[in-house]
């Protein structure tokens, strides 16, 4: 997967070299490349933004630089073109099944927004000739999308093939079967008086899993009722109605 990042803070992306992500990109699996915005200013100031129309606080992303930026990355009539990512408060919410989405992608282009935002018409430009998604993490404001584009591509990244040693653990992590997932022990089987539940000590795998399955469907009971709502009909079996 090829991914470029263009933001008036490239150095905000530093975190991209670290670990899983660095490791990906060390064996191929991730060919990322981070630009400054301000390569395609051409004044003396290098200005990336002007006060809004119809007023108001703050200043907004001017297009011409964004627009030449998009040209560049993603030259017009280039196949296939890449999807441009925006991490935005007023986009679509982030989820692990986004993430699958955007995993499945050849090429991402991530546009970091600061300031009010970036000009309407440069994503309104950009659907002309590429596939736009508009991403929010969550219902807060940030300075920018710099720290959102770091979250998604942890989550995208851990999805490529060869990155993760464990892929079972993908197939049990929370969200991926729609549920919270079950909490987790390690040794000392006894830590500060709290005891290991004895049903993990057993042996016994057939019960082990049913266990977890309910310890995800109560925990996602309390906390996320949405997601048990949310679950297709054929996801609970009878055996957990019982729960
Ligand atoms: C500037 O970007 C944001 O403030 C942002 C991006 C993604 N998700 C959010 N909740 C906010």
């Amino acid at each position: 997967m090829r991914v470029d990042v263009v933001s008036i803070f490239p150095e905000y992306l530093a975190p991209l070299e670290l670990s899983l992500i660095g490791r990906a990109r060390a064996t191929g699996v991730l060919d990322v490349a981070v630009h400054d915005l301000r390569t395609w200013t051409h004044d003396v100031h290098r200005t990336v933004d002007d006060t809004p129309y119809g007023g108001g606080p703050g200043m907004v992303m001017r297009p011409e630089p964004w627009g030449e930026a998009l040209d560049a990355l993603a030259p017009p009539g280039a196949e296939p073109p890449p999807r441009l990512v925006v991490p935005t408060p007023v986009g679509a919410p982030f989820t692990q099944a986004m993430a699958h989405e955007l995993a499945a992608e050849s090429r991402l282009v991530f546009a970091c927004g600061r300031y009010e935002g970036i000009d309407q018409r440069v994503l309104d430009h950009a659907a002309t000739r590429m596939p736009v998604t508009e991403v929010s993490l969550g219902d807060y404001v940030l300075f920018g999308g710099e720290v959102a584009v770091l979250v998604i591509m942890e989550a995208v990244t851990r999805l490529l093939p060869g990155v993760l040693g464990n892929v079972d653990s993908l197939a049990e992590e929370s969200h991926a079967h729609g549920l919270l997932e079950a909490p987790v022990y390690t040794k000392p089987p006894s830590w500060r008086g709290h005891e290991v539940p004895e049903i993990l000590r057993s042996g016994d795998h057939g019960r082990i899993a049913r266990w977890r399955r309910d310890q995800a469907l109560l925990r996602t009971a309390a906390r996320r009722p949405d997601m048990l709502a949310a679950l297709a009909p054929g996801e609970l079996d009878k055996k957990d109605v019982a729960t």
